[in-house]
C-alpha cells in the first residue's frame, strides 16, 4: 500500500493547488450548484495517493479546508476532521479501472441532467458529426462517441459499482441519471478538456432539440 512516506509536502500543495485553480475555474461556470460537485487528482504518478475536495463544502469559496489526502479505498491518509466527498467511492473506482487516469471531475449541471434522463431509458447516447469529438482523441471522418449513462442509487457503493461495470475504456466519461457526470483524464489538463467537451455537446444538442421544438 502507497503511505504519505511516499509523497513530499511539496507534492501534497501542488495537487492541492492545482485543485483548487481547477475548482475556480469550474466555479465561475457555475457549475457546483449548492454545494454539488467533487474533483481528485492524483498526488504523483504512479502512487495510489489521491487529493480530493472535502465533503458538503461551497465549491465556489475558497477556504483551508477544501482538500485532503486520500488512499485508493477513499480513506483519509491524514489525521483530519474533514471528510472527503460522499462520492470518493466513486472516484476510486474510476482510477482502479483506468490505469493511466490521473484526475476526476464531478459537476451537476442542467445540461448534463437534461440529456441523461432524455435518453436514460437507452443507458447511453450517442454524438456523431461535431468538430469536438476530436477532444475525444477521435480523428476519424464519421467518428462516433457513446456516454454511458447509469441510474441514480443514492447507496453510493452499489452506484460505484455500477459505474465501474458501465464505464468504457475509450470513453473517458459517465452520466449519472439526473444527476451529473464523471470524466478523467491521464491529467489534469485532459480531464478538463474532455468536461468542456462534453458540455458543450450537451448544451449543443439540447439547444437544437428546442430550436426543432423536440423537446
Ligand atoms: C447537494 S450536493 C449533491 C451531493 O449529494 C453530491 O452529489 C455531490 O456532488 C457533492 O457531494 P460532496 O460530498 O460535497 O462531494
Ligand atoms: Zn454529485
Amino acid at each position: 500500500m502507497d503511505t504519505l512516506k511516499n509523497v513530499t509536502l511539496e507534492d501534497i500543495q501542488a495537487s492541492f493547488s492545482l485543485l483548487r485553480e481547477m475548482k475556480k475555474t469550474f466555479a465561475t461556470r457555475g457549475w457546483f450548484p449548492a454545494t454539488s460537485g467533487n474533483l481528485s487528482i492524483r498526488v504523483r504518478p504512479g502512487l495510489e495517493i489521491f487529493a480530493i475536495t472535502s465533503s458538503g463544502k461551497d465549491k465556489s469559496m475558497d477556504t483551508p479546508e477544501d482538500f485532503l489526502i486520500i488512499d485508493v479505498q477513499g480513506k483519509p491518509l491524514t489525521t483530519t476532521a474533514l471528510k472527503p466527498s460522499a462520492e470518493t467511492l466513486i472516484h476510486t473506482a474510476v482510477y482502479e479501472s483506468i490505469p493511466d487516469c490521473e484526475a476526476v471531475f464531478h459537476v451537476h449541471t442542467v445540461p448534463n441532467n437534461l440529456i441523461s434522463e432524455l435518453y436514460g431509458d437507452e443507458g447511453e447516447v450517442i454524438f456523431k458529426g461535431q468538430e469536438l469529438i476530436k477532444a475525444f482523441d477521435l480523428w476519424e471522418q464519421d467518428a462516433s462517441i457513446s456516454i454511458p449513462i447509469v441510474e441514480n442509487f443514492a447507496d453510493i457503493p452499489k452506484l460505484a459499482a455500477e459505474i465501474k461495470k458501465s464505464l468504457k475504456f475509450e470513453v473517458p466519461g459517465v452520466l449519472i441519471r439526473n444527476h451529473g457526470i464523471y470524466v478523467w483524464g491521464d491529467s489534469d489538463f485532459s480531464a478538463k478538456r474532455h468536461l468542456e467537451a462534453f458540455e458543450f455537446l450537451f448544451n449543443y444538442h439540447i439547444r437544437l432539440l428546442s430550436i426543432q421544438r423536440k423537446v
